[in-house]
C-alpha cells in the first residue's frame, strides 16, 4: 500500500507524521519498524499516527511508536511536532490544542514566534507510577550495572525516565550504559536514560538514551524528566534551558502537583509517500 506521510523534527528528534484522521491507517509492528529504518525506510526515531476523537473538548488524538515498533505512552518533541503538522496542514483553525495520549490529555499552544508549548502535566515519583520496582521512593536510587553501580533518579512524565548526573555530557558512556540501563530489570516497562550535566542553576547539557530508540539528539519528556529531578536535588531552579544536541529546549516546573511546561521548535521537512 502507498502510505503518505510528512517528516517533521522537534529538536532533532524526528518523526514520520500520519495523518489517519479521516479514515484508520493500521500498521504492523514490522511496517513501523521499516518505515523507521534509516537504510531501508524513511528513517526516524518515532512514527506519530494523528487521529480523530469523539472525546468531549478534545481536539485529536496522537500516538507514539518508536523506532522498534512498540506504542508508548507520551513524546515530548512529537506534541510540538503534532501542533505543527494539525495547524500548518490545516486539520485545525485552533492554536491551542488539546490531545489525547495513551497517558491522557495535554494542552498545546502554538506561539505567534512560532516555537509551541506543551503542557506535560505533573511529573510522578512514587515507584508504581513510573513504573520502577525500590523497596520505597527516594529521590535517587543506586542501580546495579553489570560493571559498576549508578545513581540515579526515577520519573515519569506518562512515560519512564532514569536520570543520572555526569561531569561531562560529551564524554559520557552513553552508548554503554544507555542500553543497560533501558533494559534494566528494576524497569519491568523499560526505561528512557538521560545523562545530566548541571551548567549551572538554570541550564543543563542533556544526552538521551531512549527506550526503544537508542540516542536520540533531543527527547522532549527526558528534558522534563532531568528538569523535575534537578530541581528535587536541588541543584535546578525553574525555569530551566535544556542544552541538547538537536537545540534548546525550555522547561519550567513549579514543583509539586504543578504541571511541567515544556517550550521548543517543531519544524516540517517534507511530505513523501511509500509502498509498504
Ligand atoms: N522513547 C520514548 C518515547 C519518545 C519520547 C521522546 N522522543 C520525547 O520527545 O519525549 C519512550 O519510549 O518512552
Amino acid at each position: 500500500m502507498k502510505l503518505r506521510f510528512t517528516k517533521m523534527q522537534g529538536a532533532g528528534n524526528d518523526f514520520v507524521v500520519i495523518d489517519a484522521t479521516r479514515a484508520p491507517v493500521n500498521l504492523s509492528h514490522a511496517q513501523i519498524q521499516h518505515i523507521a529504518n534509516r537504510y531501508f525506510g524513511v528513517g526516524c526515531d518515532q512514527l506519530l499516527m494523528v487521529e480523530s476523537t469523539t472525546t468531549p473538548d478534545v481536539d485529536f488524538r496522537y500516538r507514539i511508536f518508536n523506532a522498534d515498533g512498540g506504542e508508548v505512552e507520551q513524546c515530548g518533541n512529537g506534541a510540538r511536532c503534532f501542533v505543527r503538522f494539525v495547524v500548518d496542514k490545516g486539520l485545525t483553525d485552533k492554536h491551542e490544542i488539546k490531545v489525547e495520549t495513551a497517558s491522557g490529555v495535554i494542552t498545546l499552544k502554538l506561539q505567534e514566534d512560532g516555537q509551541v508549548t506543551v503542557n506535560m502535566g505533573a511529573p510522578r515519583f512514587t515507584p508504581a507510577q513510573i513504573p520502577f520496582e525500590a523497596e520505597q521512593q527516594a529521590t535517587t536510587y543506586e542501580l546495579p550495572l553489570a560493571s559498576e553501580t549508578i545513581t540515579v533518579s526515577a520519573v515519569s512524565m506518562g512515560n519512564p525516565h532514569a536520570v543520572m548526573l555526569v561531569d561531562n555530557v560529551h564524554t559520557a558512556e552513553v552508548a554503554s550504559l544507555g542500553p543497560q540501563i533501558e533494559s534494566h530489570p528494576q524497569f519491568p516497562q523499560r526505561v528512557n536514560a538521560g545523562f545530566m550535566q548541571v551548567l549551572n542553576e538554570h541550564e543543563i547539557n542533556l544526552r538521551v538514551y531512549e527506550r526503544g530508540s537508542g540516542e536520540t539528539l533531543a527527547c522532549g519528556t527526558g528534558a522534563c524528566a532531568a528538569a523535575v529531578s534537578g530541581i528535587q536535588l536541588g541543584t535546578l531552579q525553574s525555569p530551566i534551558k535544556v542544552h541538547t544536541r538537536g537545540g534548546i529546549l525550555t522547561i519550567q516546573w513549579a514543583g509539586g502537583e504543578s504541571p511541567v511546561l515544556m517550550t521548543g521548535p517543531a519544524e516540517i521537512v517534507f511530505d513523501g509517500e511509500i509502498e509498504i
